[in-house]
């Protein structure tokens, strides 16, 4: 088994409600982000891929068009624009296109935060 990642970047700005430092969340502020968008499965024997990064990457372009310099706060579907909310997003944009899609995380590199959505599970 095999897992294969891209990633983008992206810088965007929001606004949060917070219990904490809420007057500077609040605030319209920004930050950069890194989006990685991963895939598990066997390669298939005469191409030697899972799926080839170029489509990988067109799959992801029209995701980062519309989170890259946007307002987050805008995204109708996004919800309180938080590292969790993006990643399942960009899950669901890309789901529907991308049949081996395992996991996406999302990062803010410049403060050491990380988040990851494997997809809502199934009950049994
Ligand atoms: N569970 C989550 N908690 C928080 C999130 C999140 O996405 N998921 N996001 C934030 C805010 O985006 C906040 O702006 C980050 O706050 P903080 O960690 O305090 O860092 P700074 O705003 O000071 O950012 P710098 O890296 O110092 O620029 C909060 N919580
Ligand atoms: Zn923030």
């Amino acid at each position: 088994m095999f897992e294969l990642s891209k990633q983008f970047r992206f810088d965007a700005a929001h606004t949060l409600e917070r219990s904490i430092d809420t007057e500077s969340s609040r605030r319209i502020h920004g930050h950069s982000y890194r989006a990685e968008v991963t895939v598990r499965g066997r390669p298939d024997p005469a191409t030697g891929m899972i799926v080839d990064l170029g489509l990988l990457e067109r799959s992801m372009e029209d995701a980062r068009d519309a989170l890259d310099h946007r307002f987050l706060d805008e995204i109708n579907d996004l919800g309180p624009a938080t590292m969790e909310n993006l990643s399942r997003w960009i899950w669901n944009r890309l789901s529907p296109e991308l049949d081996n899609l395992f996991k996406v995380s999302v990062y803010r590199d410049s403060s050491g935060d990380a988040c990851t959505y494997w997809g809502e599970e199934v009950a049994a």
